[in-house]
Parts: C-alpha cells; structure tokens; sequence
C-alpha cells in the first residue's frame, strides 16, 4: 500500500507544500493518538476559557491548535497561520511560502461523548509584496494550493487534494503511516440524502424552509422521490459521509441570533472543505455563488454553507434564487 509522502510526489505537488502537508500529517496523528487515549488522556471536559468566537473551548481544542500552531510555526515553509482558535494570525520566524488556515478540532461538542470530531486544513500561497498582517489571508478559496480533512472516527482518516484527486489515506496503527486507501474520491451527482439541523427550522430564511419541506414530501411531494436525513454535528463527518457516498449537506442563514446568522467559518471549514467536494465532482455554494469564489473580508468571517452532489447542490440554489 501506497505512503503518503510518495503519492503527493506522485502528484507533482511542489516539495515546500509536501513539507508543509507533511507536518499536518504529524499534527494530526498526535491529535489522533491523545483522542484515542480519551478520558485516559485527562482531557476531556471544559476550560474556563471561551475562544474569540464566544463558544466554550474544549480541552482538546486547545491541545490540537497548541500542537498545530507549534508545529506549523516550526515549519521553514510556513509563514503565518490562522486557526479559528487564535484571536488574530501568527507570524513564523521562518519567512516561507504558504500560509495554513485550519479548524483544529472540528465538531468538539462530539468529544464528551466519543463521537466523531476532525481537524480541517488550508493552505494558500503567500501573495508577493504584501503587509504583512491578516490581509494576506484574504484570498479566495480557489486561490487554495492544498485543502483536507483529518476524520478522527473508527479510523483515523486523511483526505486531501493538492488539486488533482481527492486523496483518501487510512492511518496504520502499528506502523503509525497514513497509507492511501482510496485513490479517487467521486462524488454521484444525484442523492437522497441530507443533512441539517432540523432544530432551527423555524429560524430559516423561506427558501430553505420551503426546499426541506419538499425534501419531506418524498415521493408524494414535488420531488417525486424519498429522502433520507443524517446529522453528525461535526461538518467533517458530515461532509465526509457525502465525499464517500454522495448527499447533500447544509447549515443555512438562520434568525436565532441576528449578530451571528451564519455558524460555519469560510477560512476554517467552508473553503477547504469546498475544494474537497469540487475536485471530487460535488458543488459547493453559500446558495448564490459558488463557497471559492468569495472573498473573505476578515479572517473569522462565517458563511452560509450548501455543499454535495452537484445536482442537489443546484435544486437547492434553485430555492434561493427563486426567494432572493
Ligand atoms: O450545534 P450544531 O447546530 O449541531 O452545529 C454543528 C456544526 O458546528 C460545528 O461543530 C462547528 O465546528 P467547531 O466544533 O469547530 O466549532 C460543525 O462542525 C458542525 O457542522
Ligand atoms: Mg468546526
Ligand atoms: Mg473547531
């Protein structure tokens, strides 16, 4: 079985990001080895800590972005990172040619109870001749020269695109190596499945009411057909449910709290996670305009996310465009 260093060579992904890609790799096998350990580790529960987005941080939170951000900032290839447990970026001593935007730990209210959580990563070229502050995070998703996931599950799996393929690597416990165990990720154009919290209906915008409505009727509604619904509450299970068997994943605008109608961040999860699901054949928009083509305004701005099979993706944007 394939390694993975080798396979991004095999890619002709240039070396400073085969570096960089590497390190995550290192990240997040820690990550996996110390959430495997669970309540043995003494690092389950809460700090007192709240992050700068006001949402309680979890212990592993902490520790994941501590070893990232160490381990990033050593980095000779790196230049500055942003992760959505940072106030504001950091700068490396190492003036190299990417920068990393990451979630550390992704759906960490899924730690206490041992379900699924993930690490999601985005590596964007240092642009030439810029400040050197926060603007130069500013890019478009497409801009992204690498984006990926870490799946800490059953197994601890790693999927990445340097912009080709949507790799898929399995870690090897005893040998502790990401081997690659599925070469191609292609997601089917069509599904019957989706998934959404269905607890702030009645904070959704109209076109989303109306299009999960339809989704409802099944067979007896517009859409003639039966859909089933699955919610994970952590976006990298959920949108790696539909990487490996197609469906249709949203967290829409919502009224609940008019200072915050978005929940997911477009540096940290929506962009990385948008290049995943378009290189391996999916769409991915915030229900106007395509999630890697808007730019981002500052570091921790959030978004409103509809990503999968391209031909829900499309039903779904339909809905908006019809209610504005
Ligand atoms: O609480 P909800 O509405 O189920 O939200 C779940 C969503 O929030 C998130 O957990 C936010 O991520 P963080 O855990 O990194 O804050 C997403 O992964 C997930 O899709
Ligand atoms: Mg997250
Ligand atoms: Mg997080």
């Amino acid at each position: 079985m394939k390694r993975l260093l080798p396979t991004l060579r095999a890619d002709n992904a240039p070396e400073g990001l085969i570096s960089v890609l590497n390190t995550i790799q290192i990240a997040a096998k820690e990550i996996s080895f110390r959430l495997h350990q669970g309540a043995l580790a003494g690092v389950l529960g809460s700090t007192l800590d709240e992050n700068i987005q006001g949402e309680t941080q979890k212990k592993l939170d902490v520790v994941a972005n501590q070893l990232l951000k160490t381990l990033l900032l050593e980095s000779p290839r790196v230049h500055a990172i942003a992760s959505e447990e940072e106030d504001s970026i950091v700068l490396s001593p190492n003036s190299g040619e990417y920068l990393v935007a990451f979630d550390p730990l992704d759906g960490s209210s899924n730690i206490d109870i041992n379900g699924t959580v993930g690490t999601i990563f985005s590596v964007l070229p240092k642009p030439e001749n810029s400040a050197n502050d926060e603007s130069m995070f500013l890019q478009k998703g497409r801009n992204q020269v690498a984006a990926g996931y870490v799946l800490y599950g059953p197994s601890t799996m790693l999927v990445m695109t340097t912009g080709s393929h949507v790799r898929t690597y399995t870690l090897d416990q005893t040998v502790g190596e990401f081997l690659l165990t599925k070469d191609t990720a292609s997601i089917p154009a069509d599904t019957q499945e989706f998934a959404i919290n269905m607890s702030n209906q009645r904070h959704w915008g109209t076109a989303v009411r109306e299009y999960v409505e339809h989704l409802l009727l099944g067979e007896d509604g517009p859409r003639q057909k039966n859909f089933n619904m699955r919610w994970n509450a952590a976006m990298v299970s959920d949108v790696h449910r539909l990487v490996t068997r197609g469906g249709l994943f949203t967290y829409p605008w919502d009224a609940r709290n008019p200072d915050k109608p978005y929940k997911l961040r477009l540096m940290y999860e929506a962009a990385p996670m948008a290049m995943i699901v378009e290189k391996a054949g999916g769409s991915a928009s915030n229900g106007y305009v395509p999630i890697l083509d808007i730019e981002p305004e500052q570091i921790h701005q959030r978004v409103a996310v509809v990503m999968g099979s391209t031909n829900e993706v499309q039903k779904c944007v339909e809905y908006h465009e019809k209610h504005g």
